[in-house]
């Protein structure tokens, strides 16, 4: 497919899991925020995705140091609002100034029996109050092994974009995250990123068309670090990282925003 246009700014998004309370929250975006510089935002969007408990507090030093730095919530409720005890609605999120919700994580569909519908219906949730969803779509060892993950990837993003229009497609990133490269230290190869980001534009344009397909942004996630982000951001269709255990270390998640300094 065509190579990156400057209509997809790169994205490098810090998803934090469940790690850092507020006041750690803070010292980490302070870290970031006295190394990276105005260049660097105007060649990458930059984002945090900590904890729902410490979004506040991000939000206060972000708005007070007028910080170029975004940030998002790690999941978001398919519900407007109402009796669900422990949930969190799209609108109290866009209230606090989140630009992103991560839908349909690999650890939420894991662990919370998430399927296709739920995170459609949370993505479509995210997208009525304004939010930008990283919709995220991978798959396990078994299904890589059996050769079915592009099949595999591509029933999760359709079943993931249900009743989802051409215009809010356009503003959504997708993620694709292979199950067994999370958290593992065994980054997907540069051309195992681009064979399955590569089906998921394709599968855009097929959906909606070649403007949605060129607009939205797909990230590559899974044991993304310093050391290998070069070689995935030089493949032309993975238009950024969404970085986990990396994310937690601010000099390595610098790096990862700086990319373009490193060697391929
Ligand atoms: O799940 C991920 C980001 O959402 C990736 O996690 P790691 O970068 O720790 O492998």
């Amino acid at each position: 497919m065509a190579p990156a246009t400057p209509s997809r700014k790169p994205l490098m998004a810090g998803n934090w899991k469940m790690n850092n309370n507020h006041l750690e929250a803070i010292a980490l975006v302070q870290k970031m925020a006295f190394a990276l510089k105005e260049p660097d935002f105007d060649a990458v969007d930059v984002a945090v995705i900590p904890p729902f408990t410490a979004i506040r507090s991000v939000q206060t030093l972000i708005d007070a140091d007028r910080l170029a730095i975004q940030y998002g919530a790690q999941d978001v409720s398919q519900h407007a609002s109402g009796a669900y005890t422990g949930e969190i609605s799209a609108a109290m999120l866009a209230k606090l100034g989140c630009t992103y919700a991560v839908v349909g994580h690999s650890e939420r569909r894991q662990y919370h029996a998430e399927d296709d519908a739920v995170v459609n219906a949370k993505a479509r949730a995210a997208l009525a109050a304004d939010l930008t969803p990283i919709l995220c779509v991978g798959e396990g060892l078994e299904v890589r092994k059996a050769g079915e993950h592009v099949a595999h990837c591509l029933a999760q993003l359709d079943g993931g974009l249900e009743k989802i229009t051409a215009d809010q497609a356009r503003r959504t990133v997708i993620a694709y995250e292979p199950v067994w490269a999370i958290g593992t230290g065994e980054v997907a190869t540069p051309q195992d990123a681009q064979e399955v980001c590569a089906a998921i534009r394709t599968r855009l344009a097929d959906l909606y068309d070649g403007g949605v397909a060129d607009e939205a942004r797909i990230l590559y996630g899974g044991s993304v670090k310093g050391g290998n982000i070069a070689k995935l951001m030089a493949q032309d269709d993975v238009d950024g990282a969404l970085v986990g255990g990396a994310s937690l270390d601010p000099g390595e998640f610098v790096k990862i925003c700086r990319y373009r300094d490193l060697p391929v």
